[in-house]
């Protein structure tokens, strides 16, 4: 392999499955070392993982990318959105995080809408209706559920808070996660001093929001860390504003990732607030905003439909009636907590491949009904989807979001828009350059474009129909939620 051009960077991913490290030529943008650890996530009713784990994986991520990234002149940590991390005065986690995924705060997630003025007063102070994803109604779990952590808790902390602290020694966070936290005010842009002694929780506790551009600070010294010491470090933020940077989408490009969560956004220059909470109204991590809407049944659940069938995730078949909405986790959007997976229409002459089509259409049905709402209004409808994430790579998935969205949808060739987002940000710490502008120089979003095909209004009426018919089953808790 040639020598760099220019400076190294590492961007990170620390998402809900596993944490992937990128060297990269801060000039071309050319991926030089990389890496992969897993982690694991709890089962059951909750969803947890140990902090420690993010780092252990971080590390081995980083020693698989070799000397390459001692040799980074800068380094940026992007990390799954919203869940709670809470450490001792040592800096020790009190217990595993919360992660955005755990349902079990939906019921905090509707008392705190109701005790603080509804729906339209969350929308408009913090950007979102909260739901049990964000952090806000993790912390009041907390405080119900377990008194004793909450007292131990000398830091509150999201996960890429929790990386970027180990690295620098100093709590910072950014706007972009900040604004999933339902405890950042967003026409103000800081901390919500109303919400937050609502809820009981100290702003000492809370990270310094570090501006975009800013320096968050560098690598401490210290012979365990896989940095060299006085590595420049940026901000970081979310995953999903990270691959808005990876991507460096400007307002009206639409983009739907799918991983473990299934997300559809776009970056806009308005501040936005919905009320009817499907859209969350997020901020970017540049200065403009990032309406989203996010799904917690996507590759995970049709896996597991196409494991339980016996079947390759590739192998569907066309021509199904049969509806699956894959709820497995419960669902945030539509907004069902309590919701488990439904079928409807089974017939004799179903075949195993049908049903598995029917897993796809259910978690895709999910997505597109956000898409026009995430949008601006003026917004091209010519413009290809950006789809990204694992499950971008399925040929399943990509004919599924082509036939329903009936858009043309693009998948860029760079695997890994999280890291690499993450990476133009640490690269614009040192060249002082926008790091969408750096992504667009790097030409991250390029790949091939599947044309448009005619929008497949029959079934997404049909998922529609059952979905609407069945919402007393949906809204009832089964055994383990
Ligand atoms: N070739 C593929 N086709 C379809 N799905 C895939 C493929 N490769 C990976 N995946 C899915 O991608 C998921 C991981 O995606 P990723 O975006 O890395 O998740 P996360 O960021 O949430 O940890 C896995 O659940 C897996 O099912
Ligand atoms: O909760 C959200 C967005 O609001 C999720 O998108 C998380 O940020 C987790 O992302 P992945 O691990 O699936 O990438």
């Amino acid at each position: 392999m040639s020598a760099a051009e220019g400076p190294l960077v590492v961007g990170v991913d620390s998402s809900t499955q596993s944490t992937k490290a990128l060297v990269v030529d801060a000039s071309t943008g050319r991926v030089v070392a990389s890496g992969q650890a897993p982690h694991t996530v709890s089962s059951g009713a909750g969803r947890e993982t140990d902090p420690r784990q993010w780092w252990d994986a971080l590390c081995e991520a980083l020693r698989q990318c070799g000397d390459a990234a001692h040799e980074a002149a800068a380094v940026s940590v992007g990390g799954q959105q919203h869940g709670l991390v809470t450490l001792d005065g040592r800096g020790e986690p009190v217990r595993p995080a919360l992660l955005w995924n755990d349902v079990r705060s939906a019921p905090q997630a509707r008392r705190l809408t109701e005790e603080l003025g509804g729906s339209k007063f969350w929308a408009e102070r913090t950007g979102s209706v909260p739901a049990a994803s964000f952090t806000v109604t993790k912390w009041a779990w907390l405080a119900e559920h377990e008194p004793e952590a909450v007292r131990a808790t000398k830091a509150v902390r999201l996960p890429h808070d929790y990386l970027t602290e180990r690295l620098t020694g100093q709590g910072t966070t950014d706007r972009g996660d900040v604004s999933g936290t339902g405890w950042w005010a967003s026409a103000a842009e800081a901390y919500d001093e109303e919400i937050l002694a609502h809820v009981g929780l100290d702003p000492a506790l809370l990270p310094r929001v570090v501006r975009p551009g800013e320096v968050a600070g560098s690598v401490r010294d210290g012979h365990d860390l896989p940095f060299s010491r006085g590595t420049l470090v940026a901000p970081g933020t979310g995953d999903n504003a990270a691959a808005a940077l990876g991507l460096g989408v400007r307002p009206g490009v639409p983009v739907m990732s799918l991983g473990t969560s299934g997300t559809v956004y776009a970056v806009s220059q308005r501040r936005t607030a919905d009320p009817s909470g499907t859209v969350a109204g997020f901020a970017d991590a540049r200065g403009d905003w990032l309406p989203l809407a996010c799904t917690l049944n996507c590759t995970l659940a049709v896996d597991r439909v196409a494991a339980l069938l016996g079947l390759d995730r590739e192998a569907v078949e066309p021509g199904t009636a049969v509806t699956l909405l894959p709820y497995l986790d419960g669902e945030r959007t539509p907004n069902l907590p309590n919701a488990s997976g439904l079928l409807h229409g089974l017939r004799h002459d179903t075949t195993a491949g049908q049903l598995l089509q029917a897993a796809y259409d259910g978690a895709v049905h999910s997505l597109l009904g956000a898409l026009d709402l995430v949008l601006d209004e003026d917004a091209d409808p010519s413009e290809p989807l950006l789809l990204i994430g694992g499950g971008a790579r399925g040929t399943a998935w990509q004919q599924t979001v082509r036939r329903l969205s009936g858009r043309a949808v693009q998948v860029p060739e760079a695997r890994e828009l999280v890291a690499l987002g993450a990476a133009a940000q640490a690269a614009g710490l040192l060249t002082g350059e926008d790091p969408a502008a750096v992504a667009r120089r790097w030409d991250t979003a390029a790949g091939p474009v599947l044309d448009a095909v005619e929008r497949d209004e029959e079934t997404l009426a049909r998922i529609a129909g059952v979905l609407s018919d069945a919402a007393p089953l949906l809204e009832r808790p089964t055994d383990t939620h």
